[in-house]
């Protein structure tokens, strides 16, 4: 089959069940809690800040802090804990990232969430942390990636990996598609969908997501998460600059492997790009429920996992039947 991304495909719509949109449920189960959306903003420092994960986990909404203030993490860690609510934590592969998982267990305090975040995440260095958290955290849910194959979800969940990310080079301020002619830009979904086939544990589909329909074919082809950047980078909430050019305002929106991000030009795998401006998180994160809501109708169910058993079209090469 050929490979295909979001726009390459639409969904067929079954008969409907529910007798408005507000009936549909839309939470997901991720590790041991309930989240009122699969969809996550991803662990960028101009996409996520502290204020803005308390803000998400209060109202129960999954959120994953980025790792690009390393000191604060153990504790951000007790902060949060203290208010009651669930930590989610990034980490890195080098050896202070040891460190910072031995002081978190020297605490006791274990994240219920850890997303070990490097580029080429199917790696030995990957596999010697995941085991590492399980040694000394053991309670922790530990999502790692990112890889882009079957092969890098079986080895990362043989680790003992609770969930993989899935998504090399489709984001939206990324380069490594262009730098290094690796990944699964353009062809996002069909790795979801791939990687979904063998996966025996959640999959969170990251980059790529430019529309709000793209999130339920995500879920289609096997997500059980999404994360997205650039579309959660330009509100109030986030941590990008406000900028106003010819009256029209924008938000600074950065890549993780940018100069921008790393203050210097090595290894540079990202880029910085200005974002329109969508005012308050609330009114996006109302309106995502609504179109899951509406796609799920589409679906012929009241849940997400009906968005799993539609046909779909993959527009110019014909019907594929479940
Ligand atoms: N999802 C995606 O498509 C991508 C995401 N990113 C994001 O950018 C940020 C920076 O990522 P990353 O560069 O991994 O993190 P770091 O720059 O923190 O690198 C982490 C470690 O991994 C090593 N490393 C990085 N890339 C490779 C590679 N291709 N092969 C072998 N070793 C490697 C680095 O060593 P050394 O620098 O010496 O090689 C370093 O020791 C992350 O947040 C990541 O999610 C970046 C690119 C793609
Ligand atoms: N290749 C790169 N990928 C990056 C970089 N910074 C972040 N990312 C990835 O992009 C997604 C967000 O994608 P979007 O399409 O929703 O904007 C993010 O979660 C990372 O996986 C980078 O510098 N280079």
């Amino acid at each position: 089959m050929y490979p295909f991304d979001y726009d390459d495909i639409q969904l067929l719509p079954k008969k409907c069940v529910v007798n408005s949109r507000s009936e549909v449920d839309t939470t997901v189960k991720l590790g041991n809690r309930t989240f009122k959306l699969p969809v996550v903003p991803a662990n960028m420092q101009s996409v996520i800040d502290e204020e803005l994960a308390v803000f998400l986990a209060e109202r129960d909404y999954f959120y994953v802090m980025h790792r690009f203030d390393p000191e604060t993490r153990l504790d951000f860690v007790r902060k949060m804990q203290e208010k009651n609510l669930f930590a989610s934590i990034s980490l890195g592969i080098k050896e202070s990232e040891y460190k910072l998982v031995d002081q978190l267990a020297n605490h006791n305090l274990t994240p219920e969430y850890i997303t070990i975040d490097i580029a080429h995440g199917h790696s030995d260095s990957v596999v010697k942390m995941i085991k590492y958290i399980k040694e000394k955290l053991a309670k922790s849910f530990v999502i790692a990636g990112n890889v882009a194959t079957p092969e890098g979800v079986r080895d990362l969940e043989a680790a003992g990996a609770d969930a993989t990310k899935v998504g090399v080079g489709p984001g939206k301020a990324c380069i490594t598609k262009l730098k290094t002619g690796f990944g699964t830009a353009y062809w996002q979904l069909s790795a979801i969908k791939w990687c979904a086939e063998v996966a025996t544990k959640p999959i969170i589909a990251d980059g790529g997501i430019r529309h709000n329909g793209d999130l339920a074919k995500s879920i289609k082809f096997g997500a059980t998460m999404i994360m997205v950047g650039s579309l959660f980078a330009g509100h109030e909430q986030s941590p990008g600059q406000v900028i106003k050019i010819d009256g029209k305002l924008y938000k600074q929106y950065w890549g993780s492997a940018s100069d921008t991000q790393k203050g210097k030009y090595e290894n540079v795998e990202g880029k910085q790009m200005l974002i329109d401006y969508r005012g308050d998180i609330k009114r996006t994160l109302k309106e995502i429920q609504q179109d899951l809501q509406s796609a799920v109708s589409y679906a012929g169910g009241n849940e997400l996992s009906s968005l799993k058993d539609v046909d779909y079209v993959i527009l110019n090469h014909g019907i594929v039947q479940n």
